[in-house]
């Protein structure tokens, strides 16, 4: 994505209205899409809805939004997600939800599974600042332990994989990073890195772990932090998460009801 581009999205998500940004503890977010989401206490419960407008319905469900044109006309991420052939396989060949994420310095995202409500695939692209996402697996269950996907399953502190998200790049999780893994952005302002190079990559100072994509940085502040090390200090970051709802018959059962 090109810098106007970035610039353009950044002042479209901010001015939407106060009222479409719903706050979280350590971020805010909007979502968009044919269909939205619902928190439930078992994760994401996918409340399946007709883009129809409106808002609450008694039964606590919100309804859905058509997607804003800075995200499907210009600049047209929806469909250049879809030529990158990601979403080849998915229900409706390309993304039908986003979300817009705010996160100033210090917030981030704690570790989890996006969930089986969506085809497993998830396009992020990074707005504003870069960040550093890590992804988890679990502890090995404990024999004999009938436990739910998620529920009651501990997760081991040390990332399998970290990745520095530029501004303006997304990344792509998919096959076991997004059914059998967590992914999570650490609480953060800064982000020290120790001095690395082809021999011994550079590392997480405090975590110790590297950087997968230190060779694929194409900021320059980025690229010498890389081999001289240093901190990279976060600013506002915005993200979109595309995705594509797949449970259509989730959807058929609840328009049943
Ligand atoms: O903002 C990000 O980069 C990640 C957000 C995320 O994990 C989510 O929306 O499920
Ligand atoms: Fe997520």
């Amino acid at each position: 994505m090109q810098e106007d581009e970035e610039e353009y999205l950044i002042r479209k998500i901010k001015e939407y209205p106060q009222q479409r940004w719903k706050q979280l503890a350590n971020r805010r977010l909007q979502l968009w899409g044919e269909l939205r989401l619902r928190n439930s206490p078992r994760g994401h419960l996918l409340i399946c809805v007709p883009s129809a407008g409106g808002e609450l319905t008694s039964k606590n469900v919100l309804i859905a939004q058509p997607m804003p044109s800075c995200v499907d006309t210009y600049p047209d991420i929806i469909n250049r997600l879809k030529d990158t052939g990601i979403f080849t396989r998915s229900p409706h060949g390309k993304p039908n939800h986003v979300i817009m994420n705010e996160y100033l310095p210090g917030q981030g995202i704690m570790p989890h599974e996006d969930g089986p409500a969506y085809f497993p695939v998830v396009a992020t692209l990074s707005l504003g600042s870069h960040s550093v996402f890590h992804y988890y697996r679990y502890k090995p269950d404990v024999e004999g332990a009938q436990l739910e996907r998620t529920e009651g399953r501990s997760i081991d502190p040390a990332p399998v994989l970290t990745v520095l998200l530029e501004p303006r790049s997304v990344v792509i999780s998919e096959r076991a990073l997004y059914s059998t893994h967590l992914h999570a952005i650490r609480e953060i302002e800064e982000d020290l890195i120790t001095a690395g190079n082809a021999a011994a990559p550079p590392m997480l100072a405090d975590l110790g772990v590297p950087v997968a994509n230190w060779d694929r940085v194409t900021g320059a502040d980025t690229i010498r932090v890389m081999s001289e090390g240093g901190a990279l200090k976060r600013a506002t970051r915005y993200s979109l998460t595309c995705r594509d709802v797949e449970k259509v018959a989730q959807l058929k059962a609840f328009m049943k009801r």
